[in-house]
C-alpha cells in the first residue's frame, strides 16, 4: 500500500475517465479464473462497502480499511489480495486517487464492462482511516446460513428485501474457490457476463447437495458442473425474497434498474461526500 495518503480534496486532481479506461484495461487476463478480473473486482468493491453499520456509522468504503490487516485477513476477504494487487499500479499512476475511490470504481467498471447497467459513482472517499479503523470480523454475510442471517446483515447496512435480492444478482458473475471461501465451482456457463441468470438458474435448475468433503453446497442435478451456496438457496425458499427473484428472473431490465440503484447505495454507505462531488455516469467502452 503506497504511503501517499490522498488528501481529502485530492480527488479534484484526478481524471476519472482515464482511471475508468485503465481499470477496464486490467479486466481481461486469460490466465486468471474464467478470463476476467471483473468478478473479483465486484467482490472487492462490495466487501469494502458491506461492513457498514447504520447504528454505529462504522465501516463502509470510506478509507478502504479492507487493505489493512486484520480486515484484509478476515475469512470472507480471502482472495481479494489478488484484486488489490491488480489495482495497485493505478494507485501509483494516480497518486491523488484514494483507495476507497479506486476499489469502488473498479466494481463499477467491472459491472459495466461485463454487460451490466450503467452505475452512478461519486468520488470523495478519503484514505485517512488506519488499521485502527478496521471493522470487526463477522460484518459480512456467512454463506452457510439462511434468510434470517442474510436479513440481519443487510438490514444492518440499511437495505430492504427488494434491494437485497437485487444485489445478490451479482452472483451471476464469477465463481467460488475452494482455496478462498472453501466452496467450489463456477456457477454457470457464462460467469463473466452480467445478466439475470442467477435468478433464472436458481429457479430453473434442480439443486442437490454436492457429494464431497468440502463445505455443504449445492450442485445442479443435470450437469453437476454448477453450484449454489446455502445462502443462495434462501432466495428461492424465502417467500419475501422469492417475490423479487421471480420478478428479476422474468424481467432483466427490472433487475438492471434495481441493481444499479442498490449497488450505488452500497458503494456509498457511510461516505460523507463533498457537496460538489460530481455524479459520474461513465460510458461503457465494450
Ligand atoms: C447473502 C449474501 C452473500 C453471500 C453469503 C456471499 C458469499 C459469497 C461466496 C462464499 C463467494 C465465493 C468466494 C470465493 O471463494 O472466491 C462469493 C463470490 C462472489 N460474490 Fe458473493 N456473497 C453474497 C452477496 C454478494 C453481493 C451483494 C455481491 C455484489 C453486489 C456479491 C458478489 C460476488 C461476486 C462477484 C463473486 C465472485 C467472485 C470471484 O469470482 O472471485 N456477493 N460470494
Ligand atoms: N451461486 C452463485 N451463482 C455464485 C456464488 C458465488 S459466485 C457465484
Amino acid at each position: 500500500n503506497s504511503a501517499t495518503a490522498s488528501s481529502a480534496d485530492s480527488w479534484r486532481k484526478v481524471n476519472f475517465y482515464n482511471v475508468y479506461k485503465d481499470i477496464a484495461d486490467l479486466l481481461e487476463d486469460e490466465n486468471y479464473d474464467d478470463g476476467s478480473y471483473g468478478p473479483v473486482f465486484v467482490r472487492l468493491a462490495w466487501h469494502s462497502s458491506g461492513t457498514f453499520d447504520t447504528k454505529t456509522k462504522t465501516g463502509g468504503s470510506d478509507g478502504a480499511t479492507i487493505r489493512f490487516a486484520p480486515e484484509s485477513g478476515h475469512g470472507a476477504n480471502a482472495g481479494l489480495d489478488a484484486a488489490r494487487a491488480r489495482l495497485e499500479p493505478l494507485k501509483k499512476k494516480y497518486p491523488n486517487i484514494s483507495y476507497g475511490d479506486l476499489y469502488t470504481l473498479a466494481g463499477v467498471v467491472a459491472v459495466q464492462e461485463l454487460g451490466g447497467p450503467t452505475v452512478r459513482w461519486r468520488p470523495g472517499r478519503s484514505d485517512y482511516k488506519t488499521a485502527a479503523d478496521c471493522t470487526p470480523d463477522g460484518r459480512l454475510p456467512d454463506a452457510a446460513q439462511g434468510a434470517g442471517h442474510v436479513r440481519d446483515v443487510f438490514y444492518r447496512m440499511g437495505f430492504n428485501d427488494q434491494e437485497i435480492v437485487a444485489l445478490i444478482g451479482a452472483h451471476a458473475l464469477g465463481r467460488c474457490h475452494s482455496t478462498r471461501s472453501g466452496y467450489e465451482g463456477p456457477w454457470n456457463a457464462s460467469p463473466t457476463v452480467f445478466t439475470n441468470f442467477f435468478f433464472t438458474e436458481l429457479l430453473d435448475n434442480t439443486w442437490v447437495p454436492k457429494k464431497w468433503n468440502g463445505p455443504f453446497q449445492y450442485v445442479d442435478k443435470n450437469s453437476g458442473a454448477f453450484m449454489m451456496l446455502p445462502a443462495d438457496m434462501a432466495f428461492k425458499t424465502d417467500p419475501q425474497f422469492r417475490k423479487y427473484v421471480d420478478k428479476y428472473a422474468t424481467d432483466q431490465d427490472a433487475f438492471f434498474a434495481d441493481f444499479t440503484k442498490a449497488f450505488t447505495k452500497l458503494l456509498e454507505l457511510g461516505v460523507k461526500f463533498p457537496e460538489d462531488a460530481p455524479v459520474y455516469e461513465f460510458k461503457t467502452l465494450e
